[in-house]
Formats: structure tokens, C-alpha cells, sequence
């Protein structure tokens, strides 16, 4: 049995480059692919209900979600309970989304931001720590 992190992704048309560039760079992780599959025009929550879901679910401990702006998928994934899906579109914003907001969702634009930057900000996401604290008492509040 794999010890490695297992990570879901996901990805519209408009991330599909992205998340083949992403799943391929992710080599010390489990990463299962939710499609899309090819370049050809998607609806992005054809893809982020499912990682949504398998994330939800407790299968995966981390999910990549990639559209053009970032906001559709981010949107859809947020409609789950247990998703904190947050748009990064500089590395500190992706730092920050762990430690203060415990986000289990990364959102990449790929229209908006370079693939070296978007390999960057994944990375600083799977490996920063939530830090608590007052912090935690936010995250408990955002459930209505
Ligand atoms: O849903 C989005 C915006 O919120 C994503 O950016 C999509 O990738 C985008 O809307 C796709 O646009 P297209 O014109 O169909 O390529």
C-alpha cells in the first residue's frame, strides 16, 4: 500500500495543459485524475463536483482544481460542506490559504498565471501547516 499524499485534480478545458503539466510534476504524490481528459470544451463542475466530493469523502486529502479565471470551479467546490476552496494566484496567497484559512482546495487560474508560478503555489500548498489558533475559531464559524 502507497504512503505518498493522495491529491485529486480536476480541470476544465481551460486548465487541461495545467493539470497534465501538474499531475505529471506530482510525482511524490498519489495524484488520481478527474479529467478532463482532452482540450476540447468542458464544463468545469463536470470536474469539480467530483474532486469535491472525493475530497469531502475523506479519500483524498488534498484537491487541484484548475479553470480559465479559477472562479468556476471554486464556486462549485465550495458548495460542499467540508470544501475550503480557495483561488491562488500568487505563492504567499497560497501559503496563506493553509495557514490561516486550513483551504483543502487550491484553484488555479491558468489564463492568469504562469506554469512555474502554478507549480510553485501547489507545492507551497501541500506543504504548509494550518496553524490554529484564532484562526481555527474563523474556519468554525464559516459553516452555516
Ligand atoms: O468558469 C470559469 C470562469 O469562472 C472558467 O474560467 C472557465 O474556464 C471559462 O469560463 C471557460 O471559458 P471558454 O470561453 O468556454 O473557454
Amino acid at each position: 500500500m502507497s504512503t505518498k499524499l493522495k491529491i485529486a485534480i480536476g480541470a476544465d478545458h481551460a486548465g487541461f495543459a495545467y493539470k497534465e503539466l501538474l499531475r505529471d510534476f506530482l510525482k511524490d504524490f498519489q495524484v488520481q485524475d478527474f479529467g478532463t481528459y482532452s482540450p476540447e470544451s468542458a464544463d468545469y463542475p463536470d470536474f469539480a463536483h467530483p474532486v469535491a466530493s472525493a475530497v469531502e469523502n475523506g479519500e483524498f486529502a488534498f484537491g487541484i482544481l484548475i479553470c480559465g479565471s479559477a472562479n468556476g470551479i471554486a464556486i462549485t467546490a465550495n458548495k460542499h460542506q467540508g470544501i475550503r476552496a480557495a483561488i491562488c494566484w500568487e505563492n504567499e496567497i497560497a501559503s496563506l490559504v493553509r495557514q490561516h484559512n486550513n483551504a483543502n482546495i487550491i484553484c488555479i487560474p491558468a489564463r492568469f498565471v504562469s506554469e512555474d508560478l502554478a507549480k510553485e503555489m501547489v507545492m507551497t500548498f501541500l506543504n504548509k501547516e494550518f496553524e490554529g489558533g484564532r484562526h481555527a475559531l474563523r474556519v468554525a464559524k464559516i459553516s452555516c
